[in-house]
């Protein structure tokens, strides 16, 4: 039995349907000031995913349970998660060890970021103009892989493609192998624990994509208490948060094929990185619905700019 304080005190007693429990998750929610950055956007998607997952319901169909009667477990177990959700400030996709990215289910749990790459988008929808022919990339590269989400959309984008999947972070891995599994992809996704390019003997990808970490320090120490639950090398890079992004870019070149190209987000890093390499070729991506950056640059003029 779950030890639950202090939410259970009072309420529990009144909450017999999903319904009334849905309510009250939403208002303790909206009144705990959350952040909800981390995948639904507002307290009412939130509480209604939380409560749909957990109870294994489906999400889109929703309010066609809202007058079902919870368990006593149920309702125990419920409370416990908004609990948590709540004072603890864990997000959601934590609680129920689940994140969805665009369309697709991962599991995660607090050894990896949880999933939300703007990157994704575009491996679904928006690379034609780049990648004439997807079904010729014959290898990817998806550095701080974390836990695999993008190496595993881009074995979708690219169906040919030998992905390697590569991090520091042996824990993030260890997600990383528990999602390459659920894919059924244990032959075709090679996971390598390694600082950035090390540990790939020298070889070379006709695609490279990364989400690395970007975050300034002036702005870690301004994050909402959610991200604290995420792992900081997965955030933290630095004064400028270029520390990892500069060394992607740098070394880019040795590590793309002749019309390679390489593809990086960074967050609202535009201007840090127009600063770190002024006049180097890049284009700048628009991915819909929020801030967030991706570029992408050209194997044939990172070579030429990092020539000496
Ligand atoms: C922002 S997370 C992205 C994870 C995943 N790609 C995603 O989009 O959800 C950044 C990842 O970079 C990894 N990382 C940080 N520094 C690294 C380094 N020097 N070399 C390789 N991976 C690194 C972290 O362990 C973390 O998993």
């Amino acid at each position: 039995m779950y030890e639950v304080a202090p939410l259970l005190d009072d309420p529990i007693h009144n909450l017999k349907t999903i319904r009334d429990l849905y309510r009250w998750a939403v208002t303790e929610m909206e009144n705990a000031n959350l952040s909800y950055g981390h995948g639904s956007p507002t307290s009412t998607e939130d509480a209604s995913f939380l409560i749909c997952r957990a109870l294994k319901l489906p999400f889109e169909r929703f309010d066609m349970f809202l007058d079902a009667a919870l368990t006593h477990n149920e309702l125990v177990r419920l409370v416990h998660l908004i609990d948590r959700r709540v004072h603890d400030k864990t997000p959601t996709a934590y609680l129920l060890k689940e994140a969805w990215l665009t369309g697709h289910r991962f599991y995660i749990d607090e050894r990896a970021l949880i999933p939300r790459s703007y990157i994704a988008e575009l491996l679904e929808e928006d690379l034609a103009p780049w990648v004439a022919d997807p079904e010729a990339v014959g290898s990817v590269l998806d550095l701080c892989t974390g836990s695999g989400c993008l190496a595993i959309l881009a074995k979708g984008c690219f169906p040919h493609a030998a992905v390697t999947g590569s991090d520091i972070s042996a824990d993030a891995l260890e997600v990383a192998k528990i999602n390459r599994r659920d894919y059924d992809l244990d032959d075709e996704l090679e996971l390598v624990q390694g600082d950035l390019y090390e540990n790939l003997q020298g070889r070379k990808f006709d695609v490279i994509i990364s989400n690395p970490p970007y975050v300034t320090t002036r702005s870690m120490d301004a994050l909402p208490e959610e991200y604290r639950h995420e792992p900081s090398l997965a955030l933290a890079a630095g004064e400028d948060g270029m520390d990892v992004v500069e060394r992607i870019v740098s070394e880019a070149a040795d590590h793309l094929t002749e019309d390679g190209i390489l593809i990086v987000e960074v967050g609202d890093g535009l201007e840090a990185v127009e600063s770190l390499f002024p006049d180097l070729p890049i284009t700048w991506l628009s991915v819909s619905g929020g801030d967030d950056q991706v570029f992408l640059a050209h194997a044939k003029d990172l070579r030429e700019y990092f020539r000496n």
